[in-house]
C-alpha cells in the first residue's frame, strides 16, 4: 500500500504535464486503474519468472503488478515496454521511488529483441489480432497472455481466430460491467 500511495502521488503530480491517464479518470484512480490492474495479477500462473507489460503508458497494468509482485513473487523480473520517452521517464521514476525490481524499455514493441516472457500483459494497446502478433514475438511457447478487453471482446476473439490458433478463457472484470480479462495460451499462426 505504501508503494501504491507513492505511485498515486507521482501520477497526480506528473499527469497535468504528460497525460498518463485521462483527466476524468484521475479522480477514480484507485478503482479505474489500480484495482483494474491488480485483478490481472491474480490471473497469472504461480511461479512465473518474467512478466512483460507492453504499451505500459502510466504503468497499467504492469507497474501495479510489479508492486504486488515485489511482495508475492520477489524473485520475478518485470519489464515494461513503452515507446514514449516522457512516459518511460515517469515509469523509471516510480520504479526508483518504490524500490521495485523492474526495468523499462523505451522503444517500440516491434523493434526490440524477443523478451522471452512467461507472462505478458497489455491494456488498451491494440486489437487482439495485433496483440497476438506481439505475444508470439515476446512470449515463451508455454507462456500466458493476459489482455483486459472491453464489451466487444467476443468479436475480437472471433476475428483473431481467422489468423491465430490459441486457447482462451474470458474472466469477468471486477471493475467494468461486460468487460473481461482474456487469459490466452498456445498461440501460433493459422
Ligand atoms: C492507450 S495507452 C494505454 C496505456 C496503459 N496500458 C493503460 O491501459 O493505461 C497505449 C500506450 O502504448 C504505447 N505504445 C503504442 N504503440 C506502441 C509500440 N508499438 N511500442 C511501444 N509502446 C507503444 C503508447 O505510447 C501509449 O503509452
Amino acid at each position: 500500500m505504501d508503494r501504491l500511495e507513492t505511485y498515486a502521488a507521482l501520477l497526480e503530480k506528473w499527469n497535468p504535464r504528460i497525460n498518463l491517464v485521462s483527466r476524468n479518470t484521475l479522480a477514480d484512480l484507485w478503482t479505474r486503474h489500480f484495482v483494474d490492474s491488480a485483478q490481472v495479477y491474480t490471473l497469472a500462473p504461480q511461479g512465473f519468472s518474467h512478466w512483460v507489460d507492453l504499451g505500459s503508458g502510466g504503468g497499467f497494468p504492469g507497474l501495479v503488478c510489479a508492486i504486488i509482485g515485489a511482495e508475492k513473487a520477489p524473485d520475478a523480473k518485470f519489464t515494461l515496454v513503452e515507446s514514449d520517452t516522457r512516459k518511460s521517464v515517469f515509469l523509471r521514476t516510480v520504479i526508483r521511488e518504490t524500490g521495485l525490481h523492474a526495468q523499462v524499455i523505451a522503444d517500440r514493441i516491434e523493434k526490440i529483441a524477443p523478451l522471452n516472457a512467461d507472462v505478458l500483459s497489455a491494456r488498451a494497446l491494440a486489437d487482439l489480432n495485433i496483440l497476438l502478433g506481439f505475444a508470439q514475438r515476446h512470449l515463451q511457447e508455454s507462456g500466458i497472455a493476459l489482455f483486459p478487453k472491453g464489451v466487444n471482446w467476443e468479436k475480437e476473439v472471433q476475428t483473431a481466430r481467422q489468423s491465430w490458433f490459441f486457447h482462451d478463457e474470458a474472466i469477468k472484470s471486477e471493475t467494468e460491467s461486460g468487460a473481461v480479462i482474456l487469459r490466452i495460451g498456445g498461440i501460433s499462426r493459422v
